[in-house]
């Protein structure tokens, strides 16, 4: 179908510009959940919030009250923008994406546009600032989440009622400009925006003042990277127009889940932003229900780079500033494991051939090297890889081991067959490289 609109999709298919390029070939990010409600931690006046922390405030249990207040107690002694970006650097995150103002409101920098700010805690000190400087030193490209809901804003409003919530709401986005384009002339590193809170009806009506918004901020910071949680078109529909084409960059739908086949990604960048815990961004003290090991973690990068997209992983530090110690072994082992293992991750993407049972594939989309990321080791020994037509396996090692030369028995119909028999169980997932006839990537060939 093919229905004229005026805010919808500026684009078909993928961005190509180099900005882009380098979004599509992180593999890896970190998520940084942090504000007020990392002080009460899930609790409240010895009570168990069953919720997502930084959900609280909507809890009966917690008077808006008692939480409005919290910010004056605001005061992270612990908090070291330093030992974050390391630890990021260590985990082998090449980009973060950090809270600047979460639904509740409270902004982590010191915003002109209104005095819920860092600036009026006992802290004071502008924390967006010092973290866009501690993880620029360290190479790891910034991006800032920001929640369009603002439950501090008198003008936020989910829907458009009365004449008094238009007026309303007019101010509202008003501020909501204000402080986007603050955060842009404070923090021009930003590479991107990762918008939140863009569901409600109120926001949806509103495609012509977004699409204005959307432009003057991409003006602002030339290649700017939005996703698709922004822009409603002219039907309020958002991530996909009412043609079914992305609007934005990259499709930022998949929160706390992935696709499963490349299908489901219809030909977009994406990328899937992921808790430990089923289901906590802020900081809660009392993790329950299934905490995720490092070996599910990698499995769920491995998949997002085999189906084209990136992996965001969340932490969520505590009241103090402090990154807990389940997050901090997890990221030692993660990182640990993209010491060995990057190369499969970092300019990789997915591969063409039908998806195996061992695991996954990914090639580099610059040097066309493919890889088999091994979580499911076939008990035969035997690693089933069907290419496509034409294309024969000629050589497969282990990345870790190249010396050592795997054997490779070609089927009648175009199978091949890799043996592999370790003497003792991995512990984890391992890489495998193979190489084709059609691989160009050795260096005689190249003119
Ligand atoms: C990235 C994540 N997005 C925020 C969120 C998710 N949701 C939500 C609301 C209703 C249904 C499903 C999800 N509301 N807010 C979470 O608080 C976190 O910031």
């Amino acid at each position: 179908t093919n229905i004229t609109l005026k805010y919808g999709a500026e684009r078909i298919g993928k961005r190509t510009d180099q900005p882009m390029q380098d979004w599509r070939n992180y593999g890896l990010g970190q998520f940084i959940h942090w504000g007020v409600y990392a002080i009460p931690g899930g609790h409240w006046n010895g009570k168990y919030y069953a919720g997502a922390a930084e959900w609280i405030r909507s809890w009966e249990g917690m008077p808006n009250e008692a939480y409005d207040n919290l910010y004056k107690e605001f005061n992270p002694k612990n908090f070291n923008a330093n030992a974050w970006a390391k630890q990021a650097k260590e985990l082998g995150a090449k980009y973060v994406i950090i809270t600047t103002k979460h639904h509740d409101g409270f902004c982590l920098w010191p915003s002109e546009y209104t005095d819920y700010t860092i600036a009026n805690t006992p802290y004071k000190k502008d924390i967006i600032g010092a973290l866009v400087e501690a993880y620029d030193k360290q190479g790891i490209d910034v991006y800032l989440y920001f929640s369009i809901i603002d439950w501090n804003h008198f003008g936020y409003k989910s829907k458009l009622v009365t004449d008094k919530d238009r007026t309303d709401y007019e101010v509202f986005k008003e501020f909501t400009r204000n402080q986007l384009i603050e955060l842009l002339t404070r923090y021009p590193e930003t590479k991107g925006l990762w918008f939140d809170g863009t569901w409600d009806a109120a926001w949806k009506e509103q495609a012509s003042y977004v699409y204005d918004l959307d432009k003057e901020l991409r003006e602002m910071i030339p290649g700017l990277i939005i996703g698709s949680r922004f822009r409603p078109d002219d039907y309020g529909n958002r991530h996909f127009d009412a043609n079914g084409n992305m609007m934005g960059d990259y499709e930022q739908g998949w929160e706390r889940k992935m696709p499963n086949t490349i299908e489901e990604v219809h030909g977009n960048d994406w990328d899937c932003v992921m808790t430990i815990p089923e289901n906590q961004w802020g900081y809660h003290s009392d993790w329950r229900g299934h905490v995720k090991t490092s070996n599910e973690l990698i499995e769920m990068l491995v998949k997002a780079v085999a189906l084209d997209g990136n992996f965001v992983l969340n932490f969520g530090p505590d009241g103090l500033g402090t990154i807990r110690k389940e997050e901090t072994k997890l990221a030692k082992q993660v990182g640990e494991w993209m010491k060995v293992n990057s190369t499969a991750i970092y300019n990789c993407g997915y591969l063409d051939w039908e998806k195996q049972d061992w695991g996954y594939f990914t090639t580099n989309r610059i040097t066309q090297e493919k890889y088999m990321v091994v979580f499911n080791q076939p008990i035969s020994g035997v690693y089933t890889v069907k290419t496509k037509k034409g294309v024969s396996i000629e050589k497969a090692y282990l990345l870790d081991n190249p010396g050592l030369e795997l054997s490779i028995e070609k089927t009648y119909n175009n199978e091949f067959l890799i043996q592999y028999n370790p003497e003792n169980h991995p512990e984890e997932p391992f890489v495998m490289v193979i190489e084709t006839n059609k691989d160009q990537n050795n260096s005689d060939n190249q003119y």
